[in-house]
């Protein structure tokens, strides 16, 4: 099994956006491959990396219930479980350097265990042939709890700088605990520092949960040009703020 990082957070801190900077710092220092899971339903990494996405296991899934529930047959006489392994196989997408699935939304009423276990058990099957996999995490992380291997070995938690998302990033520490997650090393990244520069409070905030701090990315005004452009955020200059900041702190990582 691959290195696995994941990355969790509020929703809002820039958790997305920082993943984006980390694939991209890990492909443009050739640590592949890499696998990218999408498991955040209300964001989407693919823009921040600039892919294109057709297929989520969402869909998929939805896609093969339904054919069931309208008793459509499977296409070239695929059985259920067949057809699910082929849609799953083509619904990576192949980016620069590395291969991204994304999880799409979650499920609706009805049994979707079959279903479900087939599909995990094929992602695990797909992720072991990786040498890193990065999953951009929910807020909640209960999907983790879900998932057959429960295994981290780095988890990057993403506040900005309020002391509620510090809070918030404690309490996912905590609820990966609850979880029975393993996780190997656990850090904080802080994001969108004016300056770069930590406060007390925050600082003290930090200390009060015993949270471990690699480092922190400053606002990035070109950040926000960047997002209100549409253009994705991995073709930010190599000298912006944030790219810098960040080859920083991963390198403190010291990933083989
Ligand atoms: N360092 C930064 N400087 C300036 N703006 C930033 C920075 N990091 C992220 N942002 C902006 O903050 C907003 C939220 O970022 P992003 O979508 O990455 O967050 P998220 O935590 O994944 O949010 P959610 O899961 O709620 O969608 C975006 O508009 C993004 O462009």
């Amino acid at each position: 099994m691959g290195y696995n990082i994941a990355v969790a957070g509020k929703g809002g801190t820039g958790k997305t956006s920082l993943t984006g900077l980390l694939i991209n710092q890990l492909v443009s220092q050739e640590k592949g491959p890499i696998l990218v899971v999408d498991a955040d339903a209300n964001q989407n990494i693919n823009e921040v990396l600039g892919v294109e996405v057709e297929d989520t296991i969402g869909s998929i899934r939805e896609e093969a219930n339904m054919r069931e529930k309208n008793g459509d047959s499977f296409p070239g006489g695929m059985t259920k479980a067949q057809f699910l392994q082929y849609k799953l196989n083509h619904s990576i997408v192949e980016g620069d350097g590395y291969d991204l699935i994304v999880m799409g939304r979650s499920e609706g009423e009805g049994c979707y265990c079959y279903v479900n276990g087939i599909l995990r058990e094929q992602t695990n099957k797909i992720s072991n042939h990786y040498k890193y996999m990065i999953t951009d995490n929910e807020a909640g992380m209960e999907h983790l709890s879900r998932k057959t291997s429960k295994h981290i070995d780095q988890l990057l938690l993403v506040s900005d700088c309020s002391r509620r998302s510090i809070q918030a990033v404690a309490r996912i520490r905590d609820l990966a605990v609850e979880l029975k997650l393993h996780v190997g090393d656990t850090h904080l990244i802080v994001n969108k520092v004016p300056n770069g520069i930590l406060n007390d409070g925050i600082k003290e905030e930090i200390a009060k949960h015993n949270l471990n701090l690699l480092g922190v990315v400053p606002l990035d005004e070109l950040i926000y040009e960047y997002d209100s452009s549409g253009i994705p955020l991995v073709q930010l200059p190599e000298d912006s703020q944030s790219k810098v900041a960040m080859k920083a702190i991963i390198d403190k990582l010291e990933l083989k």
